[in-house]
């Protein structure tokens, strides 16, 4: 595939050929150092508020899965944290490794998660999610990193879907899910002005990434890896792990804490 993706030929290192923002000013994702997040006593509350009836599928993109919402009306939004106005929640993903001892694309004082949700919400200043993808706050992403434990029961239902869209392309209804029970019980939460972590690496991410854990067990973790990337010329289908990018440079910015 002509593409890119996560391995050696198509991988993080060579994105800055095609394209050049790669090296750009405020790269995702970064190392949150605790110690040098300032407190902000002006960051709001949080306030996710999801309509269940408003997730639509879940489609293997080839670089992860996704489940999508419909996102013509305000009925599953973000707004508060460091957010001015409303943010329509249009998708959630996750990146994960091949092995427990990694996967998540932030870090911690350099401490690494075996996996990371982001749940992706655009906008409305801007009319659609396309227009907002390339505008400076056009995005914003709340990003909950996975840690191993007990099973999670909420993960399930997206975990048992997982069976139907083994390969590249393929995608199937996901109706009637609640994007908020995947959310730890406290919203506290580092932020900074970042971009989308794959390609086309937009710099358009307001990034708000939760203190909180979530728990996710070894074997579900196992049913993740389980993805095919099935390129679908000719190659033969290899799992698709190791689907995150490396933490990029801060390059002057400052990472906030909603929390004391
Ligand atoms: C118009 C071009 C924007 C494409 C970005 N789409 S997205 O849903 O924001 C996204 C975000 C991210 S991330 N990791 O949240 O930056 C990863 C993938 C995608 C995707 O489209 O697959
Ligand atoms: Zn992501």
């Amino acid at each position: 595939s002509h593409g890119w993706g996560y391995g050696p030929a198509d991988g993080p290192d060579k994105w800055a050929e095609n394209f050049p923002v790669a090296n750009g000013p405020r790269q995702s994702p970064i190392n949150i150092v605790t110690k040098e997040a300032q407190y902000d006593p002006s960051l709001k509350p949080l306030k996710p508020r999801y309509d269940p009836s408003n997730a639509k599928g879940i489609l293997n993109n080839g670089h992860s899965f996704q489940v999508d919402f419909v996102d013509d009306t305000d009925s599953s939004v973000l707004t508060g944290g460091p957010l001015s106005g409303t943010y329509r929640l249009r998708q959630f993903h996750f990146h994960w490794g091949a092995s427990d001892d990694r996967g998540s694309e932030h870090y911690v004082n350099g401490i690494k998660f075996p996996c990371e949700l982001h749940l992706v919400h655009w906008n409305t200043k801007y009319p659609s999610f396309g227009e907002a993808a390339d505008k400076p706050d056009g995005l914003a992403v709340i990003g909950v990193f996975l840690k191993i434990g007990a099973a999670n029961p909420r993960l399930q239902k997206v975990l048992d879907a997982l069976d139907s869209i083994k390969t590249k392309g393929k995608q199937t209804t996901f109706s009637n899910f609640d994007a908020k029970t995947l959310l730890p019980a406290s919203l506290d939460h580092w932020t900074y002005e970042g971009s989308l972590t794959t390609p086309p690496l937009l710099e358009s991410v307001t990034w708000i990434v939760l203190k909180e854990p979530i728990s996710v067990s070894p074997a579900q973790m196992q049913r993740l890896k389980g993805l095919l990337l099935f390129t679908g010329d000719g190659e033969t289908p290899c799992c698709m792990v190791d689907n995150f990018r490396p933490p990029q440079l801060l390059k002057g910015r400052h990472v906030r804490a909603s929390f004391k």
